[in-house]
């Protein structure tokens, strides 16, 4: 249990249950290839059965840490700043966005988007969950959307989530790793029937690097 002093903090965005921070390359989507600072908040309930950070899950594990520490922290390292999960819109996201962009950092957002969006980012990555739809607010200002393939049934899910993007949102299919052999081979296919679609492998677990 948290101090109610800490409590109050959490509750405006003021600290955050950090789980880990690392500079690396970002290895998925959009800006694969690209270095960035990544901020892992603790605390998710969408329950991805496939989730490869289920470590993340129980926020109370993750000490609450000064949105302040991270910001100083992450502004040493990179120019993109790329918040992560668990589900990082559990929490009140404008005040480290804030600080962030006065910190002149390009600040970015991988999400599930089940809660409303809160903060203030220059890229949004959708990550949408059948277990836990994305609210409006995700869907109207995401920039790419980024549908996992665990099976068949998921090609029918993207479509879905196309429909309910925002137009402009590039689409991305990733294969879900532990199926990546078999589903791999499917998204190639679907992408040249359906070049709307692009491809989104996790390369850093290819480079072995976090
Ligand atoms: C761990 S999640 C954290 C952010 C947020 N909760 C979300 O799901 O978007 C980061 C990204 O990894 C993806 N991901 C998680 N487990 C995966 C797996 N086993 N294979 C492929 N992608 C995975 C998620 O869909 C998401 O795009
Ligand atoms: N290198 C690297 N790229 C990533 N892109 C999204 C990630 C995530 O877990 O949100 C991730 C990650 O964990 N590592
Ligand atoms: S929403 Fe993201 S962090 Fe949560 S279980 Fe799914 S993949 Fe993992
Ligand atoms: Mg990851």
């Amino acid at each position: 249990m948290l101090s109610k002093e800490i409590q109050l903090e959490v509750n405006k965005g003021a600290m955050l249950p950090l789980m880990e921070e690392f500079y690396t390359i970002q290895g998925e989507g959009y800006h694969t290839g690209t270095a960035a600072y990544f901020i892992r908040i603790g605390g998710c309930d969408v329950g991805c059965h496939w989730c490869d950070v289920k470590e993340s899950w129980n926020a109370e594990l993750h000490p609450p840490t000064a949105v302040d520490m991270i910001v100083a922290n992450a502004s040493k390292y990179s120019e993109t700043v790329v918040v992560t999960g668990g589900e990082p819109l559990m929490w009140d996201m404008s005040l480290l966005t804030r600080k962030l962009k006065e910190n002149n950092r390009k600040v970015h957002i991988e999400t599930s988007g089940a809660y409303p969006l809160s903060g203030t980012w220059d890229w949004i990555c959708l990550s949408p969950k059948k277990n836990k739809l994305p609210t409006e607010t995700v869907y109207a200002n995401a920039h790419e959307l980024k549908v996992i393939i665990h099976n068949k049934h998921d090609f029918i899910f993207a479509e879905e989530q196309a429909e309910l993007v925002n137009k402009d949102a590039i689409l991305f299919l990733q294969p879900e790793w532990s199926k990546k052999e078999e589903m791999t081979p499917l998204i190639v296919d679907y992408v040249m029937n359906s070049p709307k679609w692009r491809v989104s492998l996790q390369t850093h677990k290819f480079l072995n690097i976090p």
